[in-house]
């Protein structure tokens, strides 16, 4: 037996207090075996946390991985002219090759900051479920359908192959990987697609993860078509289950709060994104308040421009209080709560709390800077001083992804070479 003791740190425990603890981590089953003070003779192998603190890895609830290929590719624009002027056009260009690349390097950074699990949401999700299962991440993975614009034989095809895709890899990489479908949002996907397809998935057996209420001017086509707010047609349509969970809710009003939390529905709240393009801002506190599970998401790398949770971490108290208009709204536990089980919850993942039986994902982070001194509060630390460069060492499932900031899974020089020279090239045949 194999066992990893993570040893002389402080540890956040399911109950959002911090202690002075070890973990002991059984690798071959991936499971922490015990949370308690002196366990630092017990493991085969010791991890050194000292002057850190030990967090559930933190878990990314929404994104699309590959487009870190179009960071910094075209800023500055609201929701629809940016997907539609600059990033489906370039998106068109991306080759399977390039999802892989992207993926490689959105995954190198998730590992480098404390991220040990995420949703994602693209096409050629083959090449990201390969990344992920070499890399040794979690990840809950779908393509995104998107049916308007396209011919009906196109539109089914996406809606198939997003089925094919979520039975064929849910479950895979030891269990790592799983799948939802993914139809990218309720204005995108014609509402003869829902009704043909979400029953399909429910008889697979996966959630349903999509974008909703994230621009007011996605909520008004809706009203006026369907003569309801977003989550009521979402409703209707059999798209607010308890396992399911959609990005942004930044427009929601009270009925629609109310919806999600009689109907179990999660919220992933992307702050830097919703502020990038102006999309609005999210009623987090009002969501909590109601008993929504909120978890925290970046989005794409396109809208944010990074994949650093505790970046996502700040901007959701900062912004979830100017929202409330209230500085007590968004406390740093509730924020500590979002990044780490909020989100894993929402995913219907085991993982986002340190205690015996659950996964071993965690992120030990550096506490010995100057930023985050003195030391009062690690919570408040957690949520409004820390950077992804005081991640220390990243544990996935029980294995080492990162130690002393040296990611063991990924060669961090190469994907960094192949991603500038699959970045210019796709630059150069859009443009092209
Ligand atoms: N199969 C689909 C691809 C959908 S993947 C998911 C899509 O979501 C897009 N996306 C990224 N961020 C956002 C956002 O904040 N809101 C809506 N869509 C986004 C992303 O660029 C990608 O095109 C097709 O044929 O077009
Ligand atoms: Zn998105």
């Amino acid at each position: 037996m194999t066992t990893l003791s993570v040893t002389g740190g402080h540890v956040l425990l399911p109950d959002l207090t911090v202690t002075r603890a070890d973990v002991l981590v059984d690798q071959p089953t991936g499971e922490i075996l015990e949370v308690s003070p002196d366990l630092a003779g017990e493991g085969d192998e010791t991890l050194d946390a000292s002057g850190g603190l030990v967090t559930p890895g933190f878990v990314n609830g929404h994104c699309h991985v590959a487009m870190t290929l179009l960071r910094g590719y075209a800023d500055d624009k609201p929701l629809e002219d940016w997907l539609q002027e600059d990033i489906w056009p370039a998106e068109g260009e991306l080759t399977a090759e390039d999802v892989r690349i992207g993926a490689e390097l959105g995954v190198l950074e998730m590992i480098k900051s404390g991220t040990t699990a995420f949703a994602d949401m693209y096409f050629h999700v083959p090449e990201i479920a390969a990344v992920v299962e070499e890399a040794g991440v979690r990840a809950r993975l779908g393509r995104g359908v998107v049916t308007v614009a396209k011919d009906e034989d196109a539109a089914h095809e996406d809606a198939e192959a997003s089925l094919e895709v979520a039975a064929e890899y849910d479950g895979a990489a030891d269990g790592r990987i799983s799948t939802a479908f993914m139809p990218h949002s309720l204005t995108t996907v014609g509402e003869s697609y829902l009704d043909e397809y979400v029953p399909q998935a429910r008889e697979l057996g996966v959630p349903i993860h999509y974008h909703a209420n994230e621009t007011a001017g996605e909520v008004t086509p809706i009203v006026d078509d369907h003569g309801v707010r977003p989550l009521a047609y979402a409703a209707e349509k059999g798209l607010l289950e308890s396992e399911d969970f959609l990005a942004h809710g930044v427009h929601v009003d009270d009925e629609e709060i109310e919806l999600l939390a009689e109907a179990g529905t999660s919220v992933i709240h992307c702050p830097a994104s919703n502020m990038k393009l102006a999309s609005g801002m999210a009623p987090v506190q009002r969501l909590l308040e109601a008993g929504v599970t909120v978890g925290l998401g970046t989005d794409g790398a396109a809208s944010n421009n990074d994949l650093s949770m505790l970046d996502e971490a700040r901007d959701a108290a900062m912004l979830g209080k100017l929202a409330a208009a209230d500085a007590s709204a968004v406390p740093a536990d509730a924020v500590a709560e979002m990044l780490t089980a909020g989100s894993a919850d929402a995913l219907g993942l085991e993982t986002g709390r340190l205690e015996a039986g659950a996964p071993a994902d965690l992120a030990v982070i550096d506490l010995e800077s100057p930023h985050l001194t003195p030391r009062h509060d690690l919570v408040s630390h957690l949520a409004y001083a820390a950077a992804a460069a005081d991640v220390r060492h990243t544990v996935c499932d029980g294995q080492l992804l990162m130690r002393d900031r040296d990611v063991l899974t990924v060669e961090e020089a190469a994907v960094q070479d192949r991603a500038l020279e699959a970045a210019e090239a796709l630059a150069a045949r859009v443009d092209g």
